[in-house]
């Protein structure tokens, strides 16, 4: 990642500035410990197949606010996270970058713009490539989770302060799941193989927090291993490392097909009417 494609979006005379991203390194000698500091890196650079025709699914609006800035406003909502850094739709940097510059976020927050790579994969590295070196943990969220309360975000963080190396927010399962051999065609009858005990199963969602060094040898094993991921804490559980569940929240669902965004509307209309907007 070139310094020219990522874009700081404070002031370079905030104390926390990210203009401190082109200075070499953190003000610690390598034999110091270094200084706990969280960041969140935002993948938001899907398209949003699944949603249906429209703009990319991260700039889609939730109550008139695009999708990105609930999500970016739900990290920076922990008093934890410093540094948010969103990954852009590869072609998208400017047009996110002057969407955060046009909407209010909390000032003690720095604010990062990368643009992306053609998964989900290549998207949260570009993120993780972007970080200050003092950065020590690192909280992956989807930009299509818009609505996490900021008490799942601190339960994540305080669990990886407290030595976790990997931690994941997830839910039980309402429903019973079964395993089968996906058919080649699709609506075709699949052979279901096993049905997994469901008390033993968890729905995975975001904010996944990480010990930073963690995560980038995760992200480094998978290029190696050519394996794909449907999440990091997948690729942590490839290292061999523990990965600890807390519990999630309902509102923290993704949004991905289009009844997904009737229900984040009208989690958003209740949170707006009890805070008396
Ligand atoms: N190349 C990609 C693909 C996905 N994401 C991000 O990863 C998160 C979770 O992905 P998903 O919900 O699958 O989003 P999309 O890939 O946009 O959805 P779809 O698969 O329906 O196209 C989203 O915030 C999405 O923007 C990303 O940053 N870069
Ligand atoms: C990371 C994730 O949100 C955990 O549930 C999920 O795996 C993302 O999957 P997607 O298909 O990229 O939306």
């Amino acid at each position: 990642m070139s310094d020219e494609s990522q874009s700081s979006l404070n002031s370079p005379s905030s104390p926390n500035s990210p203009s401190s991203l082109d200075s070499p390194n953190s003000p610690n000698s390598p034999n110091e410990p270094r200084p706990a500091r969280t960041a969140a890196v935002i993948p938001a650079a899907g398209r949003g197949v699944r949603l249906g025709p429209g703009a990319p699914k991260a700039l889609r609006t939730l109550g008139g606010t695009p999708m990105l800035i609930h999500a970016v406003r739900a990290m920076a909502a922990s008093r934890a996270v410093s540094l948010v850094v969103v990954v852009a739709p590869p072609d998208g940097a400017a047009e996110v970058k002057s969407l955060l510059a046009d909407h209010s976020l909390p000032e003690r927050t720095d604010f990062l713009v990368v643009p992306g790579g053609g998964t989900r994969q290549e998207s949260v590295r570009a993120g993780i490539d972007a970080l200050p070196p003092d950065v020590t943990t690192v909280l992956v969220h989807d930009a299509a989770r818009p609505l996490v309360p900021v008490d799942t975000v601190d339960a994540v963080v305080e669990t990886v302060a407290a030595g976790a190396p990997a931690v994941v927010p997830a839910l039980p399962l309402a429903d019973t799941v079964k395993e089968v051999e996906p058919a080649a065609e699709r609506g075709a009858p699949e052979p279901v193989v096993a049905t997994p005990v469901r008390a033993r199963l968890r729905a995975v969602q975001t904010p996944q927090g990480f010990d930073r060094d963690v995560l980038v040898r995760a992200h480094e094993a998978v290029d190696l291993n050519g394996e794909g991921a449907t999440d990091d804490a997948g690729m942590v559980e490839q290292l061999g490392l523990p990965v600890v569940v807390v519990p999630g929240h309902e509102e923290a669902f993704k949004v991905t097909r289009p009844l997904d965004l009737v229900l984040a509307e009208a989690v958003l209309a209740r949170r707006r009417k009890n805070d008396g907007f």
